[in-house]
C-alpha cells in the first residue's frame, strides 16, 4: 500500500488558520498576526510593569525582575533599571494577555485544545545599556524547556508601545532590538548553548554561527504578534536608540505532555542555575517542577500540572 507523507507535522488543526498560514509555519516556523491584541491590554499591561518597576504596585504572584547590571552601575532606577518581568501569570492584569481569546485561538491551533501557559515574560530593552547586556543571543527555547514534545508547545510574543528618543511611536525594528529568527531551522535538532563572551545577564545562553543562514527580522508595530515554535534559532539584537523597546511574550504547551529529565545530561547546568535562581525566592523544586510552579490552566482539565496549577 502507498504511504502519503503526513502533511501537517507542527500544528494541529484548521480552526483559527487559513490553509496559507498553516502551510507558512509548518515550512517556516513561525507566523505573524498584525495587530491580534488590542491598546486597552496591551497599555495595562505596560502600566503595570512600570509600577512594579517603581514600587508604586506590588505584582500578585511569585514574579521575578531582572536588573540590567550595566544599566546599575550608572545609577539608573525603575524602567530604565530592570529589562524584564518573568513569571507574571498570576497577576490579574498580565493574565489578561495570557488569556486573550485572539491569542489562545491560535495557540490552540498549532497545539490542540489542552493548553497551559508556562513561561511568561514582559521584555524591556531600556535605552543606554551595553550592546552585551541588551541583546538576547540567538537560542532555542526548547533548549531549557523539560517539556515537550516541541510540536506541543509554542511560543506568542507581541510587540507593546515602543518609542523613540523624541518620544513618539516607532515599530520594533533593527535599531531598537527587534526579534529575528532563522525560517525553517524548527524542523533541526537541538544545538549546543553556552554562554557567549562577554553576555552576564543570567541564563541568556546562545548558539554561536549559522552565519550563512537567511535571517528574518521581525519589524512589528504594537499589537503585532509572532507565534514561533520552540525549536527554531531566534534572538534579539540591542537597543541601540534613546528609546525603550518593549514586549510581552507566553509560552504554551499541551497540558498532556511529556516532562523530561535533565540530569546527568548536558542541560543538567542550566537547570541547576534555574533551580537556584528559584531557591533564592524560597521556591525549593526540582527543574521539572518548577515549569509547573511557574504555569497556569488557560483552556481544558488541568491535566499533568494540577497539583500546581490549581492553587488558586
Ligand atoms: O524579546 C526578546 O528580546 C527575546 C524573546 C525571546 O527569546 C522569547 O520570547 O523566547
Ligand atoms: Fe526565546
Amino acid at each position: 500500500m502507498e504511504t502519503y507523507p503526513q502533511k501537517f507535522k507542527y500544528t494541529k488543526n484548521s480552526a483559527f488558520l487559513t490553509d496559507e498560514q498553516r502551510q507558512f509555519y509548518e515550512d517556516n516556523g513561525f507566523i505573524v498576526f498584525k495587530k491580534l491584541i488590542s491598546d486597552e491590554i496591551l497599555d495595562q499591561c505596560l502600566q503595570r510593569f512600570v509600577d512594579i518597576c517603581t514600587k508604586k504596585v506590588a505584582p500578585q504572584g511569585n514574579t521575578i525582575l531582572m536588573k540590567d547590571l550595566e544599566l546599575a552601575k550608572t545609577g539608573k532606577t525603575a524602567e530604565h533599571l530592570y529589562y524584564k518581568i518573568n513569571d507574571f501569570l498570576y497577576d490579574d492584569v498580565f493574565f489578561q494577555y495570557a488569556v486573550y481569546k485572539k491569542l489562545v485561538d491560535v495557540v490552540s491551533s498549532i497545539i490542540g485544545n489542552n493548553i497551559t501557559a508556562t513561561h511568561s515574560m514582559l521584555i524591556n530593552k531600556p535605552p543606554g545599556s551595553t550592546c552585551d547586556a541588551s541583546r538576547h543571543p540567538m537560542h532555542q527555547d526548547q533548549y531549557y524547556f523539560p517539556f515537550g514534545p516541541p510540536e506541543n508547545v509554542v511560543a506568542a510574543w507581541t510587540a507593546l508601545e515602543t518609542i523613540n528618543e523624541k518620544n513618539a511611536l516607532e515599530t520594533i525594528n533593527e535599531k531598537n532590538g527587534c526579534l529575528f529568527v532563522l525560517p525553517g531551522t524548527h524542523k533541526g535538532k537541538l544545538y549546543h548553548h553556552d554562554y557567549p563572551q562577554g553576555v552576564a545577564n543570567k541564563a541568556f545562553y546562545g548558539v554561536q554561527g549559522f552565519d550563512d543562514h537567511p535571517r528574518v527580522n521581525l519589524i512589528m508595530n504594537k499589537g503585532d504578534t509572532v507565534f514561533f515554535h520552540p525549536v527554531i534559532l531566534h534572538g534579539s539584537g540591542p537597543n541601540t536608540t534613546q528609546g525603550f523597546r518593549r514586549a510581552i511574550s507566553v509560552h504554551y504547551v499541551d497540558t498532556n505532555c511529556e516532562f523530561y529529565d535533565f540530569m546527568g545530561t548536558k542541560r543538567e547546568e542550566i537547570a541547576n542555575e534555574i533551580v537556584q535562581m528559584f531557591a533564592k525566592k524560597n521556591v525549593i523544586l526540582p527543574y521539572q517542577d518548577i515549569w509547573k510552579y511557574k504555569g497556569r490552566l488557560i483552556r481544558g482539565p488541568a491535566g499533568n500540572f494540577q497539583k500546581y496549577t490549581s492553587r488558586l
